[in-house]
């Protein structure tokens, strides 16, 4: 299982997620099933993939705040696949209504025990939205990233379930998880909920403010940004790929800035961690290089 781990991670997950990105093609391993009348499709695994892993990207059109259409343009079942984000502190929208083949438009919503979170990568200075998984999904398992904390009516009228494309209400409550609501592609990691986050505003060369909160164990680091804006970062390693060891089976928070981080460790260890841009998968919103220090103590 592990060396099958190592072997699939000699390709980063984001390195993996920019290959797929730039060939605008989806993974093998996922396939796309009729559920039922009332969930309509989904998408499912056909192959293991193991917690951080890039599972797929939700393409569309993307549009601009200022070429952005008003909502009623769109048919009801067209603003389904609506994705609104912020990003570089502007509004766009992912524009997945074409029936294009791609898979990452038919991800189903789940809020409680999703099996992706969607995350924002930044390919030639455009964002892109994919799903990492954020557990071990097993071959068979449906493919799942919650749509933001919107009342999505599918989450109360389990019991009574209504056609995919059938709604009653009014336009405010349809299951448009994006335009109402956009989803928070940049919410906090899939830890535990009593995970400890830690909020600081950091400098960058380029002038700009980031938040980076970073929730990692011994097998991965996520790194997001709930500023909804400039950078993801996400980091994915093993004690045993990186150079980086974390004797517990801790979380652990680090604090970046560009110049240096300081990564507290709820456990006695002191840890150097130097990486460039050029020997790992950072990227700077600022095409600069970035030299991060990382020294760990207690
Ligand atoms: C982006 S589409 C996902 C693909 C969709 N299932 C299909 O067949 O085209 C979003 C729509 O799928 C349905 N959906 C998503 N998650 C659901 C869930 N957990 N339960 C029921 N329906 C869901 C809702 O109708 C929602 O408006």
């Amino acid at each position: 299982m592990l060396a099958a781990h190592r072997n699939r991670r000699r390709t980063s997950p984001l390195q993996d997620a920019e290959h797929h990105i730039s060939c605008k093609t989806d993974k093998t391993g996922l396939q796309e099933k009729f559920i039922n009348k009332y969930k309509g499709r989904g998408v499912f695994s056909s192959e293991a993939f193991f917690r951080g892993d890039f599972v797929l990207e939700y393409r569309g059109e993307l549009i601009s705040q200022e070429s952005l259409a008003p909502a009623e343009v769109y048919s009801e079942v067209q603003n389904t696949f609506l994705f609104d984000f912020q990003w570089h502190g502007k509004h766009w929208c992912m524009d997945a209504s074409k029936e294009d083949g791609s898979l990452g438009r038919l991800v189903n919503d789940e809020h409680k025990n999703p099996t992706c979170k969607m995350r924002i990568i930044t390919v030639n200075q455009q964002p892109h939205l994919c799903l990492f998984a954020v557990q071990d999904i097993k071959p068979g398992e449906e493919i799942t990233y919650s749509y933001g904390d919107s009342d999505w009516p599918w989450r109360a009228k389990r019991s009574s379930p209504a056609p995919v494309t059938a709604t009653s209400s009014s336009s405010s409550s349809l299951p448009v998880r994006k335009r109402s609501s956009p989803a928070p592609v940049t919410a906090t990691s899939s830890s535990s909920s009593s995970s400890p986050v830690r909020k600081k505003f950091i400098t960058c060369p380029c002038d700009c403010y980031i938040i980076l909160i970073l929730i990692f164990t011994c097998e991965e680091t996520f790194i997001t940004c709930p500023c909804d804006c400039y950078i993801i970062l996400i980091l994915i390693f093993t004690c045993e790929e990186t150079f980086i060891t974390c004797p517990c089976d801790c979380y652990i928070i680090l604090i970046l800035t560009c110049e240096e981080t300081f990564i507290t460790c709820p456990c006695d260890c002191y840890i150097i961690l130097i990486l460039t841009c050029e020997e790992t998968f950072i990227t700077c919103p600022c095409d600069c290089y970035i030299i991060l220090v990382l020294i760990l103590t207690c």
